[in-house]
């Protein structure tokens, strides 16, 4: 089957994803495109220490970053990890906003307020607490510094390993006085008061964009999603993009446009690219 011409785009499905992508293509130095990183940027392995980028996503993003306004990443895990993953300082001026926002990764440096007293809590009694629940070996824990994270990718039986694990962690994230952030075989307890939405609404403002997108694969990027339809309430056109999976319908079920995973996505900025380009004689 021949393929589509380079320049061509998906279409969204919806009014306002094909307004938005309109206007990002038209008025690229006033756009600002954020990504998730896990699942959407990089494919999805059973230990996050191996995670590694699409292959030439992180090329594309660069090749965007001249020519849009801002480039953007947005995700759960610290920021320094994920540039360090991702060798994301290739992407010149991109941001990097780690732990849901509550970290700003620019230029080689890290701003984030201190983690409340509950994480050193749950720090302590996790290990327990995991034994108690009879969740099945392979069962374990990720401590990302401001927050911890109970994977379940690796055991036996993935989703039994949640359901033993979720009224437990439940019960505990209330007493350290945190929130519960369920994702991709994980539960995370995490401070509360930042979520992708807020950091995504920040930016933009700080920014001054006139157009967003954001794309991602995971419950925790649904905030963000409702953020880019708020912003267009503001009249600040936004476009919300699904990295799919298998293993959670919810983010395709609410997205203006689907993409086959990473690699899908790694297909559409380059498309956005060679557009923008070509629009830019
Ligand atoms: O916001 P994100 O950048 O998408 O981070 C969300 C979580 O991603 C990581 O876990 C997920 O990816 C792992 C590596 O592919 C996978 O093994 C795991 O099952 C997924 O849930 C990360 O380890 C978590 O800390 C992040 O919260």
């Amino acid at each position: 089957m021949p393929s589509s011409p380079a320049d061509t785009l998906p279409v969204p499905t919806t009014e306002a994803g094909r307004a938005a992508l309109a206007a990002l293509v038209s008025d690229p130095s006033g756009a600002l495109v954020a990504f998730d990183f896990d699942g959407t940027l990089a494919p999805i392995v059973a230990d996050p220490r191996d995670s590694a980028p699409q292959p030439g996503i992180v090329e594309a993003l660069a090749a965007l970053a001249s020519r849009l306004g801002t480039v953007a990443v947005i995700t759960g895990r610290p920021a320094a990890t994920v540039v360090r993953l991702g060798g994301l300082e290739r992407v010149p001026g991109i941001v990097v906003l780690g732990h849901y926002g509550a970290e700003r990764w620019t230029d080689g440096r890290v701003v984030a307020a201190d983690p409340p007293p509950g994480v050193a809590l749950v720090r302590e009694e996790l290990p327990a607490l995991i034994d108690a629940s009879g969740a099945p070996s392979g069962t374990w824990i990720e401590d990302k510094g401001r927050s911890l994270a109970v994977h379940t990718r690796r055991a036996e039986d993935p989703e039994r390993a949640l359901e033993l694990l979720s009224g437990p962690l439940s019960a505990l994230a209330e007493r350290a006085d945190l929130q519960v952030e369920p994702g991709r075989l994980v539960i995370e307890l995490r401070p509360q008061g930042v979520d992708k939405g807020a950091a995504l609404t920040s930016l933009v403002e700080e920014r001054s964009a006139r157009s967003v997108l954001f794309a991602g694969d995971d419950l925790g990027d649904l905030p963000a999603f409702a953020a880019v339809a708020a912003l267009r309430g503001q009249g600040v056109p936004g476009l919300t993009v699904c990295s799919s999976s298998d293993e959670v319908t919810a983010v395709a079920d609410a997205a203006d446009l689907v993409v086959p995973g990473p690699a899908g996505l790694t297909d559409l900025l380059g498309r956005l690219t060679t557009r923008i380009r070509g629009l830019a004689g």
